[in-house]
């Protein structure tokens, strides 16, 4: 944080529904999908209370750690137009709320997940809030293009929480989702960077298509898409899933890999209003829910 007189220094006293848009609702919704369907993929059938517990500790540490970084970095959220209108740079919040709120939680959900599953489960939970807040918000988002390949582990681990509260381990399936959504994260994020450059230009922020331009911001997301395909389909032949699940990622992953060769060819430097790159960011959405859909019918329906 730099030392500008933000709004938030001005803060009137926040109301509930600041601190729920503190949490990035809808970021969460898939964060707490694909650590349900870590958990319900797990060979381990928990009773549903712990479940319901597990899931809620998954969805409190995400909103812990979203609100930990947008204590971080309010300075920059104001300069964007995209998230100018949060809590903190709108002036409907101080941040000393938002750091009191964030370390609250995302301790609460820890000891929660330790205590009533396993200290496995804590210590992955403990240790994706720190990386989302500590190594991708506060050390490289502001220093390096490639903060989000190596941040965007963070986003990763929900599904192997999941499944490590189930069994109290971790074994190749669950590693193999975790890399999926490793390899998921640079072309979802990038498709949108590209369609939200000038923000980031901006507020200063050394994304990918303001550091490299659209072409290689392009091919990128081009190259990162074929091994997440890989990643996606290799329960398949490996025999950690059974056919429902190796169909769909494989469709879903062909689907994925066109529109990304279509953001490959688009040679377009101004975003249009349906562009290859909003209709592949829009569509990384619905294929990782769909891709984890999958896994958990799959592992239902057949088993
Ligand atoms: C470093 C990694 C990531 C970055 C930088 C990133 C960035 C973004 C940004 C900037 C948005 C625009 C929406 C907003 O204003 O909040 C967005 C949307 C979204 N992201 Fe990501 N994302 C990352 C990883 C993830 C992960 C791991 C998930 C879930 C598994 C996810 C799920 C979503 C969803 C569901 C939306 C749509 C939200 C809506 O409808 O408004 N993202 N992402
Ligand atoms: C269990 C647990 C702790 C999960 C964490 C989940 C996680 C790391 C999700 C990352 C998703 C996300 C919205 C990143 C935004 O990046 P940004 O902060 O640069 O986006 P912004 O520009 O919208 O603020």
């Amino acid at each position: 944080m730099n030392s500008t007189v933000l709004k938030t220094d001005l803060a009137l006293p926040a109301d509930w529904r600041d601190f729920v848009a503190l949490t990035k609702p809808r970021v969460m919704s898939l964060v707490v999908f694909t650590g349900l369907c870590g958990l319900l993929a797990a060979p381990v059938t928990l009773p549903p209370v712990l479940g319901f517990t597990a899931i809620l500790c998954i969805a409190l540490a995400a909103g812990a750690a979203a609100a930990l970084n947008q204590w971080y970095e309010a300075d920059l959220d104001a300069l964007m137009k995209r998230t100018a209108k949060r809590p903190l740079p709108d002036g409907r919040m101080d941040r000393t709320a938002a750091l009191h709120f964030g370390v609250g939680l995302g301790a609460f959900s820890v000891l929660l997940m330790g205590l009533a599953l396993n200290w496995l489960a804590g210590a992955v939970l403990a240790g994706s809030i720190l990386f989302y807040v500590v190594i991708y918000t506060i050390w490289l988002k502001r220093r390096t293009p490639q903060n989000i390949v190596i941040g965007g582990a963070a986003g990763a681990f929900p599904p192997l929480i999941g499944w490590a509260a189930a069994t109290g381990d971790v074994t190749l399936l669950p590693l193999l989702l975790f890399t999926l959504i490793f390899l998921w994260t640079p072309p979802h994020f990038w498709a949108l960077s590209l369609f939200v450059r000038s923000d980031y230009a901006a507020a200063g922020v050394p994304m990918l298509p303001v550091v490299s331009g659209h072409r290689v911001t392009r091919q990128q997301i081009a190259l990162y898409t074929l091994p997440m395909g890989v990643a996606a389909v290799a329960p398949w032949p490996l025999g950690l899933t059974g056919w429902l699940y190796g169909i769909t990622a494989s469709a879903l992953s062909i689907i994925f890999l066109a529109l990304s060769l279509r953001v490959l060819a688009n040679r377009a430097t101004e975003p249009a209003e349906m562009g290859p790159e909003k209709k592949l960011f829009a569509f990384s959405i619905v294929y990782l829910f769909a891709v984890f859909g999958a896994l958990v019918a799959d592992h239902w329906l057949l088993a």
